[in-house]
């Protein structure tokens, strides 16, 4: 087995304020997004990405977590996943854009399932993806609006992105199984 350093902790700092960056320019500032963290580690990096917008001017933004555990397509292949909480603002959802966050894209079925969990929580008016990293070997017609990098990967390696507020330090690594 052997692993690789694709993104170091500047490496993801400076991937999210570019990210930042993008998330007020494409919706022409930021007082009508909401960031919705996709368990686990999807969760602090929208954190960041909320700290990273108001120093970047575009002021407040609220962010939630959103489990999809309940609307996987694999839930019966796999039924000991834990559910993790489900936590949206106040003021909810509707009319507002809601700028989903995970670490990895992969297969896009995950971003599926949240999609699916977003139609019981309200209407908004708008659905953005913004993933750390983007390693390919999509299944459904699913993009991201903001990526921090795109790793091309063979199916046969796992990405996994490590968060200080989770685990030991900031880094992306390759493992590759053989
Ligand atoms: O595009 P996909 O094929 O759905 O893969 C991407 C998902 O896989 C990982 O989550 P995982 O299910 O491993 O759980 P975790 O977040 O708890 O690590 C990752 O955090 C993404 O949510
Ligand atoms: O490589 C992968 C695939 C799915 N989810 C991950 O976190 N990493």
């Amino acid at each position: 087995m052997s692993q690789r350093t694709v993104m170091n902790e500047g490496d993801i700092h400076r991937s999210i304020t570019r990210m930042a960056h993008e998330i007020i320019e494409r919706n022409e500032g930021a007082e009508n997004v909401i960031l919705l963290g996709i368990p686990s580690r999807g969760v602090p990096l929208a954190h960041r990405l909320s700290e990273a917008i108001e120093k970047a001017g575009g002021g407040h933004v609220d962010v939630g977590s959103l489990d999809v555990t309940m609307h996987r397509d694999d839930l019966r292949r796999n039924p000991t996943r834990a559910p993790a909480p489900t936590l949206i603002p106040d003021d909810g959802i509707d009319d507002m854009i809601v700028v989903l966050v995970d670490d990895v894209l992969y297969s896009g079925r995950t971003i599926r399932a949240a999609l699916d969990a977003l139609t019981s929580i309200g209407r908004p008016t708008a659905v953005q993806l913004a993933v750390l990293a983007d390693r390919g070997h999509r299944e459904l017609p699913i993009r991201a609006d903001y990526v921090g990098k795109n790793l091309p990967t063979s199916r046969s390696e796992r990405v996994y992105v490590h968060v200080a507020d989770v685990d030991d330090a900031d880094a992306v690594i390759i493992e590759d199984p053989r």
